[in-house]
């Protein structure tokens, strides 16, 4: 089974807004354990003092997961990384002709060699090696295969093939990701920002395709727009195999997570994110709510109690249905005819076209139907001579 690196102490401290405490990083990284995810990384400790302090402090917490962190390609970097005690080191080197040109311009031939050296150097140091060619899909395709091939055969554990600008589709990963499958025996490593909002169905065509790593981040958070968010991911891949996904992961923490980081960067989960949206398992038309009260996987591909969050059902509103009334009286302990509740469903729907009606005002109108159908039979007892037991409107 594909495995996780949740980015969100390394991208997602990429992200506009993210300025993580260490006990906020600390917290994180707990719940990301007790989530589940295979790794963890973890921004470069060069960047600064209180990263290298950062680093340290979670490579040292204890977790059951592995610990890795992010470092550009040379001695230095990954010597400071390897002091902190983490598991593993994520190297890379952008191949794309934009960053052999502006970001550090160097030459394939000079990035191969240099990637060779410092991955020697780590492996002797006993650390596992990633490396990843940055912006792979503006990449040549055979300075890819010349890289990727040189670090396979000097021992690396993944290669990671890296989507930086969000530019690619499904199809593109997937022609990659089963192309570098033959090239190299290591694991693969994908990594896809969303700036086109690919990001979930590309880490699902590069699962398919043969990848073995994918990076997430909660709720997505990351340069620009993000990455493929953890929660997207494994609603994708739950749809798949909901059993596999639900033995390894501790999936009601991702709701809990994306809650977390959105108040710690400032932000609020979006209505319509997977899983912990406002509005991620609302069902509202007349349609959708009398098959749902059937069976609920009828317009359901997750089911929230895997997650550990609640379906909201809405009968409020001019698009109602009378099986979804009727189920509302029933719930309020109603016990209306058929017949009387297509009324109440038209006096619903006739309240909702002027204006915004609540669930209370549902439950009015039901009443009202119910006591008007008390005094029908009350009326009728009375024609026939025989008192009902049941109160009047009036009587109550
Ligand atoms: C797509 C991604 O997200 S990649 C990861 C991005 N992460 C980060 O940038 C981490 C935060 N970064 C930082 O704190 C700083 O940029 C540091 C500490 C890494 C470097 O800071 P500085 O030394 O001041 O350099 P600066 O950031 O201006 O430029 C980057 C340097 O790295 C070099 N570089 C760029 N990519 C690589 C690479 N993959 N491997 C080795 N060197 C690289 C550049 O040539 C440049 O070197 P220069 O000093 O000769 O100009
Ligand atoms: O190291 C990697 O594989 C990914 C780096 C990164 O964040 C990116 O290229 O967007
Ligand atoms: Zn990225």
């Amino acid at each position: 089974m594909w495995s996780i690196i949740d980015s969100t102490l390394r991208e997602g401290e990429q992200f506009i807004n993210a300025n993580f405490s260490l006990p906020q990083k600390k917290e994180i990284a707990l719940m990301l354990d007790n989530f589940g995810v295979d790794y963890i990384e973890l921004s470069n400790p060069a960047s600064s003092e209180q990263s290298r302090i950062d680093c340290t402090a979670i490579a040292n917490l204890g977790l059951g997961c592995k610990t890795l962190t992010h470092t550009r390609c040379n001695l230095e970097d990954v010597r400071l990384a390897i002091d902190t005690g983490v598991d593993g080191v994520d190297l890379l080197f952008g191949t794309s002709k934009y960053l052999r040109d502006y970001a550090h311009g160097k030459s394939i031939d000079y990035i191969i060699a240099k990637a060779k050296e410092v991955i020697s150097m780590a492996k002797n140091a006993g650390c596992e090696v990633r490396f990843s060619c940055e912006d792979s899909f503006r990449s040549d395709a055979e300075d890819l295969v010349r890289v990727y091939r040189a670090v396979d055969r000097v021992g690396v554990d993944r290669i990671g093939i890296a989507d930086t600008v969000g530019i690619a589709h499904p199809q593109q990963v997937s022609e990659l990701v089963s192309s570098l499958r033959t090239v190299v025996d290591c694991d693969i490593e994908v990594h896809f920002h969303n700036d086109t909002g690919c990001a979930v169905a590309n880490a699902h065509s590069a699962v398919q395709a043969g990848a073995t790593h994918v990076d997430t981040c909660v709720l997505g958070i990351g340069e620009r727009n993000g990455i493929t968010p953890l929660g997207g991911f494994i609603s994708r891949m739950y749809a798949d195999d909901p059993e596999a996904v639900k033995m390894k992961y501790n999936l009601p923490m991702i709701p809990h997570m994306d809650h977390y980081v959105a108040n710690a960067v400032d932000v609020q989960v979006p209505f319509n994110n997977y899983l912990s949206g406002y509005s991620a398992f609302s069902h509202k038309a007349g349609m959708h709510l009398k098959a749902m009260l059937q069976n609920s996987s009828t317009y359901e591909a997750l089911n929230p109690d895997d997650f550990g969050v609640s379906r909201v059902v809405n009968v409020a509103h001019r698009l109602t249905g009378w099986n979804a009334v009727k189920s509302r009286a029933e719930q309020l302990g109603l016990s209306l005819p058929d017949q009387t509740i297509r009324e109440a469903t038209k006096s619903i729907k006739a309240a909702a076209d002027v204006r915004h009606i609540t669930l209370d005002e549902v439950d009015l109108i039901l009443r009202d139907f119910d006591t008007r159908q008390m005094n029908k039979r009350t009326d009728e007892g009375r024609l026939h001579g025989s008192k009902s037991d049941l109160p009047t409107a009036t009587e109550c």
